[in-house]
């Protein structure tokens, strides 16, 4: 198979689809790898990189699509990428479907396949290919609200630990996943006075079992959110149901019941965001102010720390990659329900119920499109 490996365009985003490894382990199987120019440096990978394992370059994001049968991203096609998709194509990348109708009706155009990283899906439910982007999220997370506390931000001017003798900063969680446990873990290091709130009562035991005595565990509802938020510092937004757009839990109405300079930082922003009042924003201005209180709603947050982040990403997209590029995408995803679970989109139909839900457009059924498949 053709494997093409595009430079990520969204802004500020640094993380590349593949490492050396990767491709030198793609190329070993017997496939080629075409790597736009200049693609790994910000991860660390330069072209001469590639090369040496018999990775090619390629000059231009054009020649990388028009090339390959299967497309590695990291971030969702953005607009300028749109006509580049073709018919046909594998792509493999996180979408994030439902919360972008633009994307949605422009992948249903192109025909092609779309595999979404964040829905790939192990048989206990956990998101594989989520969950290292959501433990450096979660851990950035904190790291960014002790920032824009601070008071030339216009924070709150908080210290999240405080010191001997003043209390320290109280940290709202809203979501104990992934990124909450990882937010959670960070916020009550520096010595913050945390709370962490679910819906799953046995995930807020599991978190009482594991997490230091600074850390508290609530029921999330939305009355315990509207009380918590009102005396609360940071308020970190990580809550997902797979594949759908993000539950509103904090209204644009409890703006006015936070204190001046309160910190909302959205993680959630790639589903829709959980505060009524985030839309989306980037490593280059990440930040607006609503009544007083800071939102920082990035998107691709770990597209900051490429080092970290590709190989974390690429540690996980690695072992489904090789499957798709050995079998072909239709006896990868047959063969593997991890993978099945990651088709989003296929030649125009919407085979991924949450998203069809999210814009009301028709759902079919993935097993009706391997039959056709199968059939052709
Ligand atoms: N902005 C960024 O750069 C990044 C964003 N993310 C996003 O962060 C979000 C969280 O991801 P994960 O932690 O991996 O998900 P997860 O599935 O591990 O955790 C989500 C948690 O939210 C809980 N939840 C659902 N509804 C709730 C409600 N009404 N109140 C409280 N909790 C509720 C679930 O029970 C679950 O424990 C996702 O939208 C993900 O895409 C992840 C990585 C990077
Ligand atoms: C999960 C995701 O959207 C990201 O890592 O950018
Ligand atoms: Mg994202």
């Amino acid at each position: 198979m053709i494997i093409g490996v595009p430079m990520e365009i969204k802004t500020d985003e640094s993380r590349v689809a593949l490492t050396v490894g990767g491709v030198a382990e793609l190329i070993h199987h017997g496939h080629t790898v075409y790597i736009q120019k200049g693609a790994g440096i910000g991860s660390g990978f330069p072209d001469t990189l590639y090369e040496s394992v018999g990775g090619k370059i390629l000059s231009t994001i054009e020649e990388v699509y028009a090339i390959a049968d299967m497309i590695m991203k990291v971030k969702e096609p953005i607009e300028a990428e749109y006509k580049l998709v073709k018919e046909n194509q594998v792509i493999f990348t996180y979408f994030h479907f439902a919360s972008s109708e633009p994307l949605t009706k422009a992948m249903i155009e192109s025909k092609s396949i779309c595999i979404a990283y964040e829905t790939v899906e192990q048989a206990d439910r956990s998101l594989p290919l989520l969950v290292p982007m959501s433990e450096v999220a979660g851990r950035m997370s904190v790291q960014q609200g002790a920032k824009y506390l601070e008071k030339p931000i216009k924070g709150r001017g908080i210290l999240l630990g405080g010191v001997p003798g003043v209390q320290p900063a109280k940290v709202l969680v809203l979501g104990g996943g992934i990124v909450g446990k990882q937010a959670a873990k960070m916020a009550a290091g520096l010595g913050a006075d945390v709370t962490i709130m679910d819906i799953s009562l046995p995930r807020l035991r599991q978190l009482d079992d594991v997490m230091a005595a600074n850390v508290t565990t609530i029921m999330s509802n939305q009355y315990n959110i509207e009380q918590a938020v009102q005396e609360s510092d940071l308020i970190i937004g990580a809550v997902l149901i797979p594949g759908r757009k993000a539950p509103r839990l904090v209204t644009r109405e409890m703006l006015k019941l936070m204190r001046p300079g309160t910190v909302l930082v959205d993680v959630a922003v790639d589903q829709g965001g959980c505060f009524e009042t985030t839309k989306a924003t980037t490593h280059r201005d990440p930040t607006y102010i609503i009544d007083d209180v800071v939102h920082y709603c990035v998107a691709n947050m770990p597209g900051a720390v490429p080092y970290t982040s590709t190989v974390g990403l690429t540690n996980a997209t690695f072992p489904y990659a090789i499957q798709l590029a050995n079998k072909g995408w239709v006896k990868a995803c047959k063969e593997n329900k991890e993978l099945l679970l990651g088709l989003n989109i296929i030649k125009g139909d919407i085979v991924y119920e949450g998203v069809a839900e999210a814009f009301e457009l028709p759902y079919v059924d993935v097993n009706t499109v391997f039959e056709n498949e199968i059939a052709i």
